[in-house]
């Protein structure tokens, strides 16, 4: 994210920050474990906002000023989150690209980007996570009707580094695994460009 915003916004050659800035969109096409028992393998999920258990964030200045901090306090309340581990951040998608790529082909939720694929997001093979109950809590959290829909890896800080920066962001991801239901998806590739296409032909129409 840095690198893309210093190649819009700031002079390579004299090595100072432009006085006008250019203002990127970026789209995250991924990939995605559900936490929700309802949201189908192979189904397209739209991040309105993103929480973070990377703690990436939490380095910047002024990242109070673009997170939901409401959402947070009562996340943090209702999982009796371990102050050892990160603290949440949790940054809103921009509305513009919400309302392009929002239809009847996806579904909309708060997506947690996660610092790893195993304890991170509650996986278990021979080492056991320090709070086991973590994934059924994350489910049952609902703040004014959102929920938590699934877990990825970036989401988070691309939303919180654009929002920082004056960018705007979005994460679609195809759901390959519904971790409630314990249902898998297989070869997703064909779903995957399935995806791809929904998402250019969001951007470009009108
Ligand atoms: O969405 P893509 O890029 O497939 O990446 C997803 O898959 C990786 C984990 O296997 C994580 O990076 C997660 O976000
Ligand atoms: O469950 C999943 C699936 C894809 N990517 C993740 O990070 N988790």
């Amino acid at each position: 994210m840095n690198e893309l915003d210093a190649l819009a916004n700031i002079d390579l050659k004299t090595r100072e920050i432009k006085a006008e800035k250019k203002q990127l969109n970026f789209v995250r096409i991924g990939t995605s474990g559900a936490l929700q028992e309802d949201l189908p393998v192979h189904s397209f999920l739209l991040s309105e906002k993103g929480m973070g258990f990377d703690g990436l964030l939490n380095f910047y200045a002024n990242r109070a000023a673009v997170s939901d901090l409401q959402l947070e306090d009562a996340f943090t309340k209702h999982t009796d989150w371990d102050s050892k581990l990160t603290a949440p951040y949790v940054v809103p998608a921009a509305e513009e690209l919400i309302s392009k790529l929002k239809s009847d082909a996806t579904r909309q939720g708060i997506t947690i980007s996660a610092p790893g694929f195993y304890g991170p997001q509650g996986r278990m093979l021979r080492l056991k996570t320090a709070d086991p109950a973590l994934n059924d809590k994350i489910s049952a959290f609902e703040f004014e009707g959102q929920k938590i829909t699934n877990y990825e890896m970036e989401c988070s800080a691309i939303y919180g580094l654009s929002a920082l920066l004056g960018h705007h962001a979005a994460t679609v991801c195809l759901i390959i695994a519904n971790r409630l239901r314990g249902e898998f998806g297989g070869d997703y590739k064909p779903h995957m460009k399935r995806l791809v296409k929904y998402v250019l032909d969001a951007l470009t129409k009108n």
